[in-house]
């Protein structure tokens, strides 16, 4: 009984690299989230994984993310569910703007609500908790079940659909959440008790 799930955040991207709001928006990686993506197949494959099942958004930085980590891995032919309830939390009316822009005009603390808190939307937008709304339902329903039945099971998605899943994985309350960050293309592993209880947490660093 493995229960393994481990969820690995896209490399980075355009937007990422040109510091813009990315929400919704469907940029490339670049050239470093690529060597980002390959470095986390390689040290997946160093840990011995061979994964049953994978999970990725409907957007293209975290299938491509997940496309070369597979091949990395050598399991290109694994089957893959793409859902839009893995997407990155919707930015709304900040999509596409530059991040230090918005802080001259709104200022740095409105800024850090919008990107960090739980509970406060960006405008037009969702707040983590709207994230959560929609990730924490598909998880329960389509990606738990695969991983309480033994398998070890990836998710490549983004950074706000993953603070949600390890916001509920590890008990972090609101105020907890606004401290957590998730790196791109570092895998982050769970193994799981019977009971769904995280029994293992451990963050592949290099
Ligand atoms: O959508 C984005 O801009 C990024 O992927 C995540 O942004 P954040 O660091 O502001 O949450």
């Amino acid at each position: 009984m493995s229960r393994i799930l481990v969820l690995v955040r896209h490399g980075q991207s355009e937007w990422n690299l040109k510091n813009l709001f990315t929400g919704w928006k469907d940029p490339g990686l670049t050239e470093k989230g690529v060597e980002e993506a390959k470095s986390a197949g390689r040290k997946l494959k160093e840990e011995g994984f061979v994964f049953d099942t994978a999970f990725t958004s409907e957007l293209s930085r975290a299938q491509r993310t997940l496309d070369l980590m597979l091949e990395e891995l050598g399991q290109t032919g694994l089957a893959i569910t793409r859902d839009v309830a893995l997407n990155e939390r919707d930015y709304g009316d900040l999509s596409g703007l530059n991040k230090d822009d918005a802080r001259k005009k709104w200022g740095e603390e409105q800024v850090h609500v919008w990107r960090r808190s739980y509970d406060t939307p960006p405008p037009g937008g969702e707040s983590l908790k709207d994230t959560g709304a929609r990730v924490w339902p598909y998880f329960i329903h389509d990606i738990l079940p695969k991983v309480m039945a033994g398998g070890t099971v990836v998710v490549a998605a983004h950074g706000n659909s993953l603070r949600a899943l390890v916001m509920a994985l590890d008990g972090m309350t609101p105020d907890q959440i606004v401290a957590e960050e998730i790196a791109t293309g570092v895998p982050i592993l769970y193994r799981l008790n019977a009971d769904t209880t995280v029994a293992e947490k451990r963050v592949l660093k290099d």
